[in-house]
């Protein structure tokens, strides 16, 4: 962390960081073997994901229950206002081509990625970057674009508030015919997707039985409509339970099964030239797709404009964490740009355009929430909670967000045991023995972890070096130990990120074990230790 903070949160410099983090015996190890080519994507792919450190990033890998009643999974937050026409760039993704061998490895090993069947390419692909952890909403207020070949970024196209989740639109019948299982925002305040309700008055014999027959579900009852925020806070038990309606059948959970193992398509706008017509192609498209062969679905003048995915994410279901590696980055086409590069992992050039927008932290005015930890009525907070009796924990805000501060460790991640320990050791080692209560929640304490302030914010912040004086007074050293942001990046990347990508597991492992160092009682036992090679990737971003 202290390479990321440095480099990234200081100084702007994920190049920088890169090439201190690639210097670590772990990595040197892991890259010994890997020919330049396989170094440089995996230096880049790792770029990718330290761009969401950067103060103007605007947004956040979090955690939802909104999509599963059985797991965490993770989602994108945006951590300042975006407005439409916006193109978040630091928020990339990559699709990765596989060859049949590394296909048939991936399915071995039963792993649970965004595994893609590209129309364009012909063949199946890894959907992998924090892009990956975008939700489906079907009035989304993001669209992937197109960046170069491969890459994706996304382009704003309804206003975002700091706190909302930011969302694309996966395709008409990802979830089910009509997204029949959606359980998006926007499908709880229609009453749509896995929200639709059957009639409210109590069914006559003709309609249980035309229900029989058609096979609909029981009523589903709906509480209020949640923002994402609302949602992570209030989603602690089975929602079907807190909506007191009948817990869900054996045939039920089948049925939802099966659904789910259908082919699921996910469009992605590959345009470059945007125009409405491409909107209602793309819908058509899906529609039609849905239960076609693979490879009869292309239509060939979209295909000059638009990569249409067939997504399978259930194909490669996590069980466990098998070790076992790949070599899909051999399947990976890199750009001619690329594979000309010579000499070192990066080099300037590789930033220059980067740099522009980097420097220009003219952003960061518009993060909405300019508070800080130093700021003066954050100071008032806390000095009345530690000088004042702790309040029932129900009446617990967090000081950041101000979102009541309950079921804390329910909101870290799905192992009770495991995620309450480390939720406790996060939050302050003394808990177990006083009566300590936790001041944020666990987003909000994870971000200032990270980066000294409070969420959202990320003002830059210099290191006083020795003997000289910091120029910004206010600035002050960050207030962490190393073992709590050890911790809390653990929480943050395995527990949080469910669905960690092959990449993820590389660059996080290394974390993952200066925690285990520091850890009692080896509590990361669990985290997965092998380092997986198929994550390279294939394009140089250029933003
Ligand atoms: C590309 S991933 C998005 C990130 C994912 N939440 C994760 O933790 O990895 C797609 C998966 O997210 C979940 N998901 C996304 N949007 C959803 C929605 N509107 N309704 C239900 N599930 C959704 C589904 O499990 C889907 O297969």
């Amino acid at each position: 962390m202290d390479i990321i903070k440095r480099n990234v949160l200081e100084n702007s410099r994920p190049t920088d960081a890169v090439n201190e983090i690639l210097e670590i015996d772990y990595f040197k190890h892991y890259l010994a073997l890997k020919n330049p080519k396989q170094i440089q994507e995996f230096a880049q792919h790792m770029k990718r994901y330290l761009y969401m450190y950067m103060p103007n990033a605007g947004y956040e890998v979090a955690d939802t229950k909104r999509y599963s009643e059985r797991k965490l999974e993770a989602c994108l937050i945006a951590t300042k206002n975006w407005h439409v026409g916006d193109e978040i760039k630091l928020l990339t993704g990559v699709i990765a081509t596989l060859d049949p061998k590394d296909d048939a490895e991936l399915k071995k090993g039963n792993r649970d990625f965004s595994v893609m069947w590209s129309s364009r390419k012909k063949c199946t692909c890894l959907f992998l970057g924090p892009a990956r952890f975008a939700n489906h909403d079907c009035n989304s207020n993001c669209r992937f674009i197109a960046h170069g070949l491969n890459s994706i970024i996304f382009k704003v196209v309804k206003e975002i508030k700091c706190g909302d989740e930011i969302t694309v639109f996966y395709g008409q019948h990802y979830f089910g015919e009509n997204n029949c299982e959606c359980k998006c925002v926007t499908c709880e305040k229609r009453n749509t997707g896995y929200y639709t309700l059957s009639s409210t008055s109590p069914p006559t014999i003709a309609t249980k039985e035309s229900a029989v027959k058609t096979n609909t579900r029981p009523t589903r009852k709906r509480k209020p409509p949640a923002s994402h925020e609302d949602y992570i806070q209030t989603t602690h038990k089975n929602r079907r339970s807190k909506c007191s309606a009948p817990p869900i059948s054996d045939e039920e959970e089948e049925a939802e099964g099966r659904v789910k193992k259908k082919l699921k398509v996910m469009s992605i706008d590959f345009i470059c030239n945007e125009n409405n017509k491409k909107e209602t192609e793309r819908r058509k498209s899906d529609s039609a797709l849905l239960g076609l062969p693979q490879d009869t679905i292309v239509n060939s003048n979209q295909l000059q404009k638009e990569l249409t995915i067939v997504v399978q994410p259930d194909l490669y279901q996590s069980q466990g964490s098998p070790s076992y590696s790949t070599n899909a980055d051999s399947a990976i086409s890199l750009s001619p740009e690329a594979d000309n590069k010579e000499g070192g992992i990066l080099d300037d050039e590789d930033m220059d355009v980067l740099d522009q927008f980097l420097d220009d932290l003219s952003d960061l005015s518009s993060v909405s929430s300019n508070m800080s930890l130093f700021d003066e009525p954050v100071l008032k907070k806390q000095k009345n909670h530690s000088c004042t009796k702790p309040k029932k924990e129900k009446d617990l805000t967090c000081i950041a967000c101000l979102r009541p501060l309950q079921n804390i460790p329910e909101q870290v991640g799905p192992d009770a045991n495991l995620t309450h320990e480390l939720a406790t050791w996060t939050w302050s080692p003394s808990a177990v023995f006083t009566d300590w209560r936790p001041k944020r929640c666990p987003r909000c304490e994870r971000h200032f972890t990270i980066f000294g302030q409070e969420w959202p914010t990320r003002r830059e912040k210099k290191m006083v070096k020795k003997g000289r004086k910091s120029k910004n007074k206010k600035s002050a050293p960050m207030k962490t130990t190393a073992t709590e942001t050890a911790v809390t990046e653990v929480v943050a990347t395995d527990t949080t990120v469910t669905n960690a990508t092959v990449t993820d597991a590389a660059v996080t492992n290394a974390v993952i074990n200066t925690a285990a160092d520091l850890l009692p009682n080896n509590q990361l036992n669990d985290a997965p230790s092998e380092l997986v090679t198929s994550s390279l990737l294939s394009e140089d971003i250029k933003l």
